[in-house]
């Protein structure tokens, strides 16, 4: 069990505010953060006293952001330690871990999760953070496996950010529910990562397609709600015994909550009520979970009560309240149906409310207050997710340690020896099938992990899981087997990386990249050269080579789609993917 966690940050005031000559009303006291209502301040007949005029908060972590002179001034490093690497850790121990900023449109939430270039935020802190986490967090090696998704949610529509649709078409991706493992988004590309530089890419490429429109507040107000996703894979292998966690990490950046307020959408209907929907709905979800929290807190706390005085005729009527939780509607919009193990289910959570210190911003900034005082009564249940099969082989261990145990105190105990060979040779056998069962478990692991990697670093493919199928993308010029015998199975990917491909039969006197066997395949039949993305094709000794269906006796150029057909009967496809994204861009451009 735990808490959500939540931050309040306060940022600068805003040229806008101080040209309005707002005032500062929030202040921000170690993990109090206190708001006053002017208007009745201003009042000197008002019947409010003090305790009305200014409100207080209690918080786990309040960020000073509005004055850098200020001795208590928190800048991106701040939260960034605070945070960033509670997530890490999380992560690392194999939890999910959710991070969401909440707040009205222009209250620092972009800021605080992305930053800008010269003050960088939480989520490229925390991408960097996994990568030198080895150094900073681990005790132990491990090999680790990170896979990363982008979407966002415009108009109740889910929108993959990493993936390029062909000829600009708009195309939305359902919501799913698995019964093990909860939400997902069908068809959502993951894509494979090696390191930050990577990461960080996609991290851009998807930011840069998230819809922004400029608003009465914010020139450039993110529209719709973003969600990073990171599955973080570590594999270890201690004395023979592996262990496998994983861990999903939700960074994401909600459309500013003044638009759940019905006034602020008149002017932008569509748009307006359905980030409307999103937020009024997580609003919801974030009260009923915090009642129910709460409920089920002070029945716990009365049933001990009530057991420790009493011999527990009452403690079944309060059991039984308990039982009476609110429903909670995860599935009236897709954010809180996404988001729904991060609220009250299998997550460690922490939210952070942006805010605007300014005076005319008050009602924004005590209903975003309001909103993250309810958000820390949320009990979550984060549990370590570990690998089925590993979980298999542990318990099979412990079970082994158990029949060991058992022989040597049978053995102790027992002195015929015609009873205790027959007890003896059953335990032996089953301790043998144990260890049977526990080597293939092992191997079986072993090899994926190892295939897997090796893809990754070989080849550097990302590895996507399609609508019905699994789409392999690579970055690098590649040949593809285009198998016209109807009893082939399988699909063969060649990379062409720089420097030259050699394509001939097995016997040849010198080793060839790409072995190809059959009529009309000479030894060494021809070579393939990548000189700085330039790739060229070159047959030897009269060898057969056709690309695009015309017979070629002397070095060719390879373009994107060339089919290629090598001593007549083995036919690819040539993919240049850079070139493919330049030709993509030019037919966007004259559409
Ligand atoms: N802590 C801060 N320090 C300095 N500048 C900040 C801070 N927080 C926000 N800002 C600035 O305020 C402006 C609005 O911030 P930001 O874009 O992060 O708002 P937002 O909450 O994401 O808005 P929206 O919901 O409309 O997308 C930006 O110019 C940003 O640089």
């Amino acid at each position: 069990m735990a808490n959500v966690q939540v931050a309040v940050r306060v940022r600068p005031l805003s040229k806008r505010e101080n040209a309005e000559g707002s005032s500062i009303i929030v202040q921000v006291d170690d993990k109090v953060a206190s708001i006053r209502n002017i208007k009745l301040d201003s009042r000197l007949d008002s019947p409010g006293n003090a305790r009305e005029r200014k409100i207080e908060f209690t918080f786990d972590y309040c960020y000073w952001s509005v004055d850098p002179d200020s001795a208590n001034f928190a800048p991106q490093e701040l939260v960034y330690q605070d945070l960033g690497t509670s997530v890490l850790s999380g992560a690392i121990e194999g939890y999910n871990v959710c991070l969401f900023a909440y707040g009205q449109t222009g209250s620092g939430k972009t800021y605080t999760m992305m930053g800008t270039p010269a003050s960088v935020g939480l989520t490229p802190r925390i991408c960097k953070g996994l990568f030198s986490r080895v150094d900073d967090y681990q005790e132990k090696p491990t090999s680790c496996r990170i896979e990363v998704s982008f979407l966002e949610i415009y108009n109740e529509r889910v929108r993959d950010l990493l993936k390029r649709c062909d000829g600009n078409k708009p195309y939305t991706l359902r919501v799913r529910e698995h019964p093990d493992k909860g939400p997902y988004v069908q068809g959502l590309s993951q894509h494979l990562v090696s390191d930050y530089k990577q990461l960080i890419e996609l991290l851009e490429e998807g930011n840069s397609n998230r819809i922004t429109a400029a608003t009465h507040i914010h020139d450039a107000s993110s529209r719709s709600h973003a969600i990073f996703t990171i599955h973080y894979t570590q594999a270890i292998l201690e004395s023979h015994l592996p262990s496998e966690i994983v861990s999903k990490i939700n960074l994401v950046d909600l459309a500013g909550s003044e638009r759940a307020d019905p006034n602020f959408c008149k002017d932008r209907i569509t748009e307006g009520s359905n980030i409307n929907k999103s937020l009024v709905t997580l609003g919801i979800v974030i009260s009923t979970l915090a009642q129910n929290s709460q409920m089920s807190t002070s029945c716990q706390s009365i049933n001990s009560m009530v057991s420790e005085g009493d011999s527990g005729s009452h403690s079944s009527a309060y059991s039984g309240s308990s039982r009476r939780q609110c429903y909670v509607p995860y599935r009236d919009s897709v954010l809180t149906w996404l988001l729904k193990d991060s609220l009250g289910g299998n997550s460690k959570t922490i939210m952070i409310a942006t805010i605007s210190p300014a005076s005319t911003s008050y009602s924004e900034t005590i209903s975003t207050l309001r909103y993250a005082a309810h958000a820390k009564n949320i009990i979550n249940k984060p549990r370590v997710n570990e690998d089925a099969n590993v979980k298999l082989i542990r318990e099979l261990r412990e079970e082994i340690d158990r029949l060991k145990a058992m022989l040597m105190s049978f053995e102790l105990r027992n002195s015929s020896p015609s009873l205790s060979d027959e007890k003896d040779g059953s335990l032996t056998e089953m301790l043998l099938q144990n260890e049977l069962k526990i080597d293939q478990l092992a191997k079986d692991w072993k090899d994926r992990w190892k295939d897997t990697k090796a893809i990754m670093e070989e080849y550097y493919v990302d590895i996507n899981r399609g609508k019905a199928g699994v789409i392999v993308a690579s970055q690098l010029p590649h040949l593809i087997a285009v198998d016209e015998d109807i009893l082939s199975t399988g699909v063969a990917l060649y990379h062409l990386r720089e420097g030259t491909t050699t394509i001939g039969r097995i016997d040849a006197e010198t080793e060839q990249d790409i072995v190809l066997q059959g009529p009309w395949v000479e030894s060494e039949h021809c070579v393939i050269h990548n000189r700085n993305g330039i790739v060229t094709i070159e047959p030897i000794g009269g060898s057969q080579c056709s690309v695009n269906e015309l017979d070629i006796t002397h070095s060719c150029r390879l373009s994107q789609g060339a089919v290629i057909v090598i001593g007549k009967v083995h036919k690819f496809r040539f993919n240049h993917p850079t070139e493919a994204a330049m030709l993509r861009q030019r037919r966007t451009v004259s559409l």
